[in-house]
């Protein structure tokens, strides 16, 4: 089934941008994990549209109601079921796209791979709303992780040319990503920041978009979660991270600076800490052969700019075979990657918490 996410427990992602709700079934979670309302809120606002100055100015408050699998603040052990009503749409904005499709977004091949069946009010199935159930789901997964000792931050390294610093990947802690989580703009850098503001005011100022990268960091993790070849900690990763729309990529540590770099230099050499054995730094991202080695787990999302812009586009009317200028009302994110900060949070919350609950490779008596 598409638009699932988890081996042990499953996300299952359901609903339209402009339907009654949109929502989330997962299946696995084990009893017993303490939701916090106030966390689940706070990640929920940091996505929901209308969050910022720089993104789409739809409204919704975001609440998730929930159906099943929770009782007395705790899962039951039974499929959690949520849904989030939809409760600012504005279909008529779409009223032309479904025969004149959008450069770039979902319009077109959707209408082709479903008959011209496909709700593409709001992108529909593809919009960028479907993310908020996944928010849920990931703050539900960050609270089970949390019991683990397990945090997990995000911020944004770029928008446009625009860069931010990036964490220091040996030594970041839970508290600086409590910090980035809590920064404006996801951008704790104040000058980065200002630069990010006044690039996105000329672009919507030019009716346009751009892109972005956000990074994600994970500490507290222990050695050892992931298997080697298909089914490593990078590939369950990136699989989960590839269903959130607009993500052309992820990278790991060094990502794809590694290529110009000589082993000598990219290499984590060996210490002995404590007693324990330990990579001196960490270009590896934290994982080697798809295993993790106890080390924070960096990875680097890209996503591309928004497709919908405000200026004229060429595209074909469907219904008659013609070319005709585009132009696309509504109310859409001049850069996507902002307010996909906590969404990068929330699905490397759930792969790791899913990646927890793996068969130990080999029995370690106590
Ligand atoms: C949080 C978030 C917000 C988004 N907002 C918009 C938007 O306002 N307008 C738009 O055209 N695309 C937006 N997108 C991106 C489209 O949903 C996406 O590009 C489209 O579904 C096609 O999928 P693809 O880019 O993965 O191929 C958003 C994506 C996310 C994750
Ligand atoms: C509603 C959300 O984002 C939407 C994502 C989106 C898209 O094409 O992905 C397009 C816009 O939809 P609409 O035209 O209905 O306002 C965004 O507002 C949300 O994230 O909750």
């Amino acid at each position: 089934m598409s638009s699932r996410i988890g081996h042990n427990i499953q996300v299952q992602v359901f609903g339209e941008s402009h339907g009654p709700a949109i929502g989330l079934v997962i299946d696995g979670l084990p009893a017993g994990i303490p939701l916090d309302h106030e966390a689940i809120g706070r990640q929920m606002a940091r996505r929901a549209p209308g969050s910022g100055r720089h993104v789409t100015q739809r409204r919704e408050p975001d609440q998730p109601q929930y159906l099943s699998g929770v009782y007395r603040d705790r899962t039951t052990g039974s499929p959690l079921c949520a849904i989030i009503p939809n409760t600012d749409t504005r279909s008529k904005d779409y009223a032309t796209l479904a025969d004149l499709p959008r450069p770039s977004h979902a319009d077109y091949n959707a209408q082709v791979k479903y008959g011209g069946h496909a709700d593409m009010r709001g992108g529909g199935h593809f919009s960028g709303r479907l993310t908020a159930p996944l928010v849920l789901a990931g703050a539900i997964c960050a609270g089970a992780l949390k019991d683990y000792g397990i945090e997990v931050g995000a911020h944004l390294i770029q928008v446009g040319d625009v860069k931010a610093p990036p964490v220091d990947a040996r030594s970041v802690t839970a508290r600086d990503l409590e910090s980035l989580r809590t920064a404006p703009m996801g951008i704790a850098d104040e000058a980065a920041r200002q630069a990010a503001e006044d690039l996105l005011a000329q672009v919507r100022a030019d009716g346009d978009s751009v892109g972005g990268l956000v990074e994600c960091a994970a500490v507290g993790l222990p050695q050892g979660l992931g298997n080697p070849m298909a089914d490593g900690l990078e590939n369950r990763l990136a699989g989960a991270i590839f269903a959130i729309p607009g993500v052309r990529g992820i990278a790991f540590g060094a990502g794809f600076d590694a290529c110009a770099m000589r082993g000598s230099v990219h290499n984590d050499p060996y210490d002995l800490e404590d007693g324990q054995i330990r990579p001196r730094t960490n270009r590896a991202g934290g994982v080697l052969g798809g295993i993790s080695t106890g080390l924070p787990i960096i990875s680097q999302v890209a996503f591309k700019p928004t497709p919908s812009i405000a200026r004229a586009q060429d595209s074909v009317r469907l219904s008659t075979g013609q070319p005709e200028k585009l132009t696309i009302a509504g109310r859409h994110d001049p850069c996507i990657a902002i307010r996909a900060i906590p969404v990068v949070e929330a699905v490397t919350a759930i792969v790791l918490l899913d990646l927890l609950y793996d068969k130990g490779a080999c029995h370690v008596p106590r």
